[in-house]
């Protein structure tokens, strides 16, 4: 059966401009005026773009104690419903290795998927299992291994395990993502700030200020650098992280910086809210700094020096919150965005003229799929790419709210936020799987795992330069040695 999609404006990452899409079967087939399918799909008045690609989420992720609340089902359909057609969630490795984390996440995500997904690996610790199954892992079509600096004492690695790690990544031809915060300030701040007393969800921004990340972003470049390889700076939500990616990037250094939607619009004053339950579902790592930050992140986007908007969509309820009453250590991290990313990003980036049509399909699909190596299969409209097309209607518009989300999480952190400029219909290799007003459904098990090679040309543009200006080993003859020896 084939498609076409008519009377739109396409909305490319380089330019905008009037054209149908002819899709047969999964793919796109022809660009061009008067396309003929046997299905039509009306785009009169609306933009085409390629999928939002998250590139930051957790699904069912075993953490702090419990497992985020947020499906692989519920959150994939979430996603489709607000454009995004593709995710990449973390896999965690227990104890049993990096092997059985890919077939755990791969076994949840291939029942219930109805979207396309990837993963990136986490790299919690270093030994030679590790070494020996990062090989494996790239040869099963993944090219990012997560690192996170915070979180002492469980996810957590110290420097020689990240540069051991990221050599390795060098060598596979992966590209390291990295969580930076400073483990060991923030694990010292809690203590002094539960020991002073302060109880509350407030504590958990105190104890994290914007120089923990500043620092750690600084260190993970550093040693980026040293090790010859790219780096992925996830969750960028302040200056001092910022300033450290544009410095580097103005060095020549090959680092991506991804600010989450939440940070550019949510402020912390959030956790100053009387509603104990309101503060707590805010709460995720870093935390929403002051409306400076979120100026700089806005800024970043627009001059290129950060490059992507994720969610880190790492949804807990309300009951699983209150496991930190009394201790705001001990509250589950992480908050949602999955569903209103792209809306609340037009929003408050086009729709304000702080960003670009083209911009915003850069940072929420372009640029993701380039640092992520699946480009042009996806992220962008040419024939032979997967037809994960949305039709963009910037007339329509909503009031976020938890009682109509997609999304099986009892609240949402944007709630009240105001959108206008929502999907008309999303498509999923080539299939309607969201058409605003027509209950749309989830379909567990149609979201197909996508592969990812290693060694896309900015690894091996790294790996060049590296070997052309290491300092070589010198071997001294004699007559260099100290005069009497
Ligand atoms: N970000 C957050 O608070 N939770 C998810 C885990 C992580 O990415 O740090
Ligand atoms: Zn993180």
């Amino acid at each position: 059966m084939s498609t076409v999609i008519k009377g739109g404006t396409i909305v490319a990452a380089d330019r905008s401009y009037e054209a149908d899409i002819l899709i047969e079967g999964e793919t796109i087939k022809a660009i061009g005026p008067d396309l003929k399918g046997e299905k039509v799909i009306d785009a009169a008045g609306a933009l085409v773009m390629p999928g939002g690609i998250d590139p930051h989420t957790h699904l069912e992720m075993p953490f702090m104690g419990t497992t985020a609340a947020e499906t692989w089902e519920s959150g994939t359909f979430a996603g489709l419903s607000g454009g995004t057609t593709m995710v990449v969630d973390f896999a965690i490795p227990n104890d049993k290795g990096m092997l059985a984390a890919f077939d755990d996440w791969y076994g949840r995500a291939d029942r219930s998927a109805s979207g396309d997904y990837s993963f990136h690996m986490c790299v919690t610790g270093w030994d030679e299992r590790t070494f020996d199954e990062m090989e494996t892992i790239v040869g099963r079509g993944i090219n990012t291994f997560k690192h996170f600096m915070a979180y002492k004492g469980a996810l957590m690695v110290n420097d020689d395990e990240m540069f051991a790690s990221f050599q390795r990544c060098a060598a596979l031809g992966a590209l390291p993502l990295v969580h930076a915060e400073n483990g060991d300030i923030v694990a010292a701040l809690q203590q002094k700030y539960m020991a002073a007393g302060v109880t509350g969800p407030e504590g958990h921004a105190y104890s994290r200020p914007p120089e923990v990340e500043g620092e750690a972003t600084n260190r993970a470049i550093m040693i980026a650098d040293a090790a010859g390889v790219p780096v992925y700076i996830v969750h960028v939500s302040c200056e001092q992280a910022h300033e450290a990616i544009r410095r580097a990037r103005q060095k020549g250094m090959r680092v991506y910086g991804e600010p989450l939607i939440q940070h550019l619009v949510l402020d912390e004053t959030e956790y100053f809210n009387k509603d104990w339950d309101y503060a707590a579902r805010r709460v995720m790592s870093p935390p929403f700094r002051d409306k400076s930050h979120q100026d700089s992140l806005w800024a970043g986007l627009a001059a290129g020096s950060l490059q992507i908007v994720a969610t880190d969509h790492c949804s807990f309820t309300t009951e699983q919150k209150r496991f930190g009453l009394g201790n705001f250590t001990k509250i589950p991290n992480g908050t949602g965005g999955i569903e209103d990313r792209m809306p609340v990003l037009w929003t408050k980036g086009v729709e304000t003229g702080r960003l670009t049509e083209n911009e915003f399909v850069a940072v929420t699909s372009t640029n993701i799929a380039k640092a992520l190596n699946i480009y042009p299969r996806k992220g962008a409209i040419v024939p032979g790419a997967d037809a994960d097309l949305v039709v963009w209607d910037p007339k329509l518009s909503k009031t976020i709210s938890a009682a109509s989300q997609k999304s099986i999480i009892d609240y949402n952190v944007f709630e009240g936020v105001q959108v206008s400029g929502l999907p008309r219909y999303t498509l999923s290799r080539g299939e309607v799987v969201w058409s605003d007003g027509q209950n749309s459904t989830p379909q567990p098990g149609r979201g197909k795992f996508i592969p990812r090679k290693p060694f896309p040309a900015v690894n091996k543009a790294v790996s060049k330069w590296k070997e052309l200006t290491a300092p070589r080993a010198v071997t001294r003859s004699p007559e260099h040695m100290p005069i009497g020896v």
